[in-house]
């Protein structure tokens, strides 16, 4: 008999579950939109409820869509939007303030006091990233200084915090366990990533109480089992892992200098770099790529907070388009942007940038442009903002021939082929562009002993296909110009 695994990846702007057979085939899929809030300009929430609902009912999709029984199921993998931030009450499990969202920046201010204060080197030192509102300790200082009654609580030892794995694991685990991985910690601010462990001095500089904090362990390790009234049988949690070190995971870069590059509401590029914890000199992130038995593979990573979700703004704002899939046909209807220039700054800049009160902008239309022209500009700063992280990587010493690609946005072929043309680099599409869902699947059959190691994941790995550069250098380097000169209009800093 097959074995089987639910890989719950609970992103930005959906939830979703997918049923894994032992060789990384997809069996069943369930997947649920939710709401996103924008109570004040730069705030981005979502309900708790309405994460952990569509949650348990995508799970249930899948597990229905594969022809299976929560009998079938040999253990589960949580993968998450990372940073995202959720405080809830120990007792009744109900969240105590809306999740604050990763891409939230409300407490850009608090940020920039605390780097006027010169802390910022301590800070990158210990936890490997940058005073910014991305992660989430300020996010959680300001719900336990805003919410009435939350910091006594807190320091009472009533309230519970955690990112989504950890919110969910709670929920599906009925309370009984309050944990996260190191690659979730690793993304808070408070967790000192080469002594894996909560860092008494960030959390003294942040005013978080430990006692709120979840126990961190192994990306994949024994976190539980699901309460039996949620499928109608217990199921092993066997793994814990932030969704951008799970795309890692599921394309397989589990050797230094292997490089992924995942297009979802965001983009990020991730970089094994083994062992060594290496410091950006270009303001990336080190970050935990995946802890297996206590040995952690660390990475740089580069985030770009708006990528796709410029293109649901095409959609949903401007009403340009009545689909993200027809960006592709207006790209290929014209010749060029035209001069066209587009810098999804909507929630300020990430790498390398990290300014987060920049705003977007469209620069160089003329009275000839149009709704192709923005559509292509687009899809380009996409491509032009994936550059801006290759060359800091490369400026950190990285030296790669291709990137692997993934996420919803790599369907559009006009996309993938322009990012090989901009980086100059080969980009490869999996089989599986699911890699989210898969690494933490794989991660979950690693505990189960489905793989015996990594090597036999990397086996399984296979390209559909290959994107080889065609643009010449000279077209290559006014283009990248072009762009350099839009963003140096909408920066702050
Ligand atoms: N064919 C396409 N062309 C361009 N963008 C696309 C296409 N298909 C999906 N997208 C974009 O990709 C994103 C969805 O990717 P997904 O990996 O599901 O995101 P997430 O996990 O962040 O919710 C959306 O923002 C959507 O606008
Ligand atoms: O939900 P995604 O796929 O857009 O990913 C969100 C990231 O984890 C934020 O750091």
């Amino acid at each position: 008999m097959d074995t089987y695994i639910l890989a719950i990846d609970q992103g930005t702007t959906s939830s979703r579950a997918i049923v894994f057979n032992a060789r990384g085939g997809i069996c069943g899929v369930g997947q649920r939109e939710f709401s996103q809030h924008y109570p004040q300009d730069a705030w981005v929430e979502h309900d708790p409820e309405e994460i952990w609902q569509t949650t348990l009912s995508s799970c249930k999709a899948a597990i229905a869509a594969a022809g299976l029984s929560a009998s079938d199921i040999s253990g589960i993998g949580i993968t998450n939007q990372r940073e995202t931030t959720v405080v809830w009450d120990r007792e009744t499990g109900a969240a105590i303030y809306p999740a604050i969202v990763w891409q939230d920046r409300r407490t850009a201010s608090q940020c920039a006091g605390l780097k006027a204060q010169g802390l910022e080197e301590l800070v990158a030192q210990r936890s490997g990233l940058l005073l910014d509102p991305y992660f989430s300790a300020t996010k959680l200082t300001w719900i336990l200084d805003n919410v009435a009654g939350a910091r006594q609580r807190a320091e009472a030892g009533e309230l519970a915090f955690g990112t989504i794995d950890s919110f969910l694991l709670w929920r599906l685990t009925n309370g009984a366990e309050h944990a996260t991985d190191a690659t979730n910690a690793s993304r808070t601010l408070l967790f000192n990533i080469h002594r894996q462990e909560w860092d008494d001095e960030l959390l003294g500089l942040f005013k978080i109480p430990r006692v709120l904090l979840p126990k961190v362990k192994d990306s994949c390790d024994d976190f539980g089992r699901c309460d039996p009234q949620w499928f109608g049988k217990e199921i092993p949690v066997c793994s814990l892992i932030g969704d951008q070190q799970a795309a890692t995971v599921g394309q397989a870069c589990f050797k230094p200098g292997m490089v992924k590059s995942t297009y979802g509401t965001g983009c990020f590029v991730v970089l094994n770099t083994g062992t060594e914890a290496l410091a950006s000199k270009h303001r990336l992130l080190t970050t935990v790529a995946y802890r297996i038995n206590g040995e952690v593979t660390y990475a740089l990573e580069g985030s770009i907070f708006v990528a796709g979700a410029a293109v649901q703004w095409l959609r949903d704002g401007l009403h340009l388009i009545g689909s993200a899939s027809e960006t592709q046909a207006l790209a290929e209807s014209v010749a060029s942007s035209n001069g066209v220039y587009m810098v999804p700054a909507f929630t300020g800049l990430g790498a390398p940038y990290w300014d987060p009160d920049a705003r977007g902008g469209i620069f160089g239309l003329t009275r000839d442009t149009g709704i192709a022209h923005i559509a292509r500009a687009t899809l380009e700063s996409v491509c032009y903002q994936t550059r801006d992280l290759l060359e800091a990587m490369r400026g950190d010493g990285a030296d790669f021939a291709t990137l692997r690609v993934d996420g919803g946005m790599v369907a559009n072929n006009w996309v993938v082929q322009r990012l090989a043309d901009i980086l100059d680099c080969r980009c490869e599409r999996p089989m599986v562009t699911e890699t989210t869902a898969l690494g933490a699947a794989y991660l979950a059959g690693l505990q189960l002993g489905v793989y015996q190691s990594l090597d036999e994941i990397a086996e399984l790995w296979e390209s559909a296909d290959g994107f080889d550069p065609v643009m010449n250098e000279v077209d290559r380097a006014r283009r990248y110009t072009g762009w350099k000169n839009a963003v140096a209009r909408v920066r702050t800093q």
